[in-house]
């Protein structure tokens, strides 16, 4: 049965979509068939005047298979096909060849394309939004940041630390919900390398305001008081001031010492684009995964850890073997240690594989474009559907079982695998996700077992458990 929760978002997305769908539906129609060289559009339906295949998509996304939507079009068109989404005439494809020409084009064939209310509170210089130059600039500097031995140390210890204070809360016995524990956790810890906030009641501040903030992601585009978009928009304007402030500080006090978090990389270049405005803002889109991507993914691999004992027990002594080896020497861990346990990444690229927190990623085709013999018109948005390659059996044999020794045989960087996207935006925390990941699991599997209690997956409007994967915990000896 639906929940109240859902039946909201199912009114926001058919208003949206009656709304931007009439809009679309009333352009004039500008789509051809052909490319002048003979390249074909793909198949597909306009569906219904003004919303087209709209609430056939958001029915499927609500269902426990959203990839259906693309699996009936795939029997019947092939694995790219035309629709009509949400108000534009889309492209998508689920085949691996074209995604990844998608994804490794530039801003002179794709640009991001994300819906309005999303792109009215990212703003024009998000790093999600922005191209060219700009983009490949603050890529560069906060990837690299991201991928650092000092992050990464400071990420582990902070997590180490914040794991083992709230697991000396657990009793025996005790349910405790995965993804609540994983977000209060890693919130703090990413902020801190980003801006240098210290956790403290500003960081809770900052927190509950980002939670605002997130809500109107994906909101119906009306700006006005009291709209959710609004407000959104105003929760981020308070962290901005705060990020503002700190950005500042560290301008007036700089000592020319080593960099300790992304501001400090960032304000050291010397590019007048890179203005304090910027910076706030890009530091504000850079928290949306440590509040999301990161804890649903931990989430999801105990939900699937749950489910197979084979693959749990596997992990455990993997991790137990380390924890012990690294006692006998009187060593704590350090971040090379949990990143060497190899079937503990098996387990995170599987849960990866088979979750798709990022579904799918969005452009639009900024001149017309042939690919395959497929002719994709200038305007079009287009979808790069990660889920479908995912779930194909063409490229993972039964691919609904969660199996993480498939891995062993596999490369991660093959192209029918992207969780984290691909090309010049292919995604600049992937490594420090993976870390954080597998902190999280060693930590809880080394310490305590579990009965995971009953929890579904959703998936629309993001992907996330219902109730929050209760587990009840108990403590090893
Ligand atoms: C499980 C965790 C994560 C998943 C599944 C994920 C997935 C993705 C994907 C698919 C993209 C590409 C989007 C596109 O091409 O339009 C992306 C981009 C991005 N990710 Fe992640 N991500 C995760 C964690 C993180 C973390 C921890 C950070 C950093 C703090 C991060 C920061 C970003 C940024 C800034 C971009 C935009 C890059 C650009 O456009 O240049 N992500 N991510």
């Amino acid at each position: 049965m639906m929940t109240s929760f859902s039946w909201s978002w199912l009114a926001v997305a058919l208003l949206t979509t009656m709304v931007i769908g009439l809009h679309g539906w009333l352009y004039k129609r500008k789509g051809r068939g052909r490319s002048a060289s003979g390249a074909r559009l793909p198949g597909g339906s306009d569906g219904w005047p003004f919303i087209g295949e709209s609430l056939d998509f958001i029915s499927c996304s609500l269902s426990s298979k959203p990839e259906s939507f693309v699996d009936a079009r795939r029997i019947r068109y092939g694995k790219v096909f035309k629709t009509h989404l949400f108000g534009s005439r889309t492209i998508l494809s689920s085949d691996a060849e074209i995604n990844r020409f998608i994804l490794h084009s530039d801003a002179n064939t794709f640009v991001p394309d994300y819906p309005k209310s999303l792109m009215e509170l990212m703003g024009k210089s998000s790093i999600l939004v922005c191209n060219g130059a700009l983009q490949r600039r603050v890529h560069g500097l906060v990837g690299s940041f991201l991928k650092s031995n000092q992050l990464r140390g400071q990420v582990t210890s902070d997590l180490v630390r914040c794991m083992g204070e709230a697991m000396k809360g657990w009793k025996d016995g005790e349910v405790v919900l995965i993804q609540d524990q994983a977000k209060s956790m890693l919130f703090p810890i990413l902020v801190k390398g980003l801006t240098g906030l210290e956790p403290g009641n500003e960081m809770q501040f900052v927190r509950s305001q980002f939670q605002e903030f997130v809500a109107g992601l994906i909101s119906l585009p009306i700006k006005l008081p009291g709209s959710q978009l609004y407000r959104s928009l105003q929760a981020k304007k308070k962290i901005a001031t705060i990020i503002q402030r700190i950005i500042q500080a560290k301008r007036s006090d700089d000592k020319g010492e080593v960099p300790k978090d992304a501001i400090d990389i960032l304000i050291s270049d010397n590019n007048d684009q890179l203005n304090d405005e910027l910076i706030s803002d890009n530091m504000v889109d850079f928290m949306i995964p440590a509040e999301d991507s990161v804890p649903v993914l931990i989430t999801l691999i105990i939900k699937y850890l749950s489910e197979c004992p084979l693959a749990f027990r596997q992990m455990e002594e993997e991790n137990m073997d380390l924890k012990n080896r690294k006692l006998a020497l009187g060593e704590n861990l350090d971040w090379t240690d949990y990143l060497s346990l190899s079937f503990t990444q098996d387990v995170i690229s599987e849960s990866l594989r088979m979750g798709n927190i990022i579904m799918s990623t969005m452009r639009k085709s900024v001149r017309d474009v042939e690919i395959k013999g497929f002719f994709i018109p200038k305007g079009w948005r287009v979808v790069a559907y990660l889920r479908s390659l995912h779930l194909d059996q063409e490229n993972y044999k039964d691919p609904y079982e969660f199996c993480p020794w498939r891995w062993k045989e596999k490369d991660i960087n093959r192209s029918s695998f992207m969780p984290f996207g691909g090309g010049q935006r292919l995604c600049p925390g992937m490594d420090l996700a993976r870390l954080e990941a597998a902190i999280f699991l060693h930590h809880l599997v080394t310490n305590f077992t579990w009965v995971a209690e009953e929890d579904q997956i959703l998936n629309f409007p993001t992907v996330r458990m219902k109730g929050g994967m209760p587990i009840r915990v108990k403590r090893k000896n």
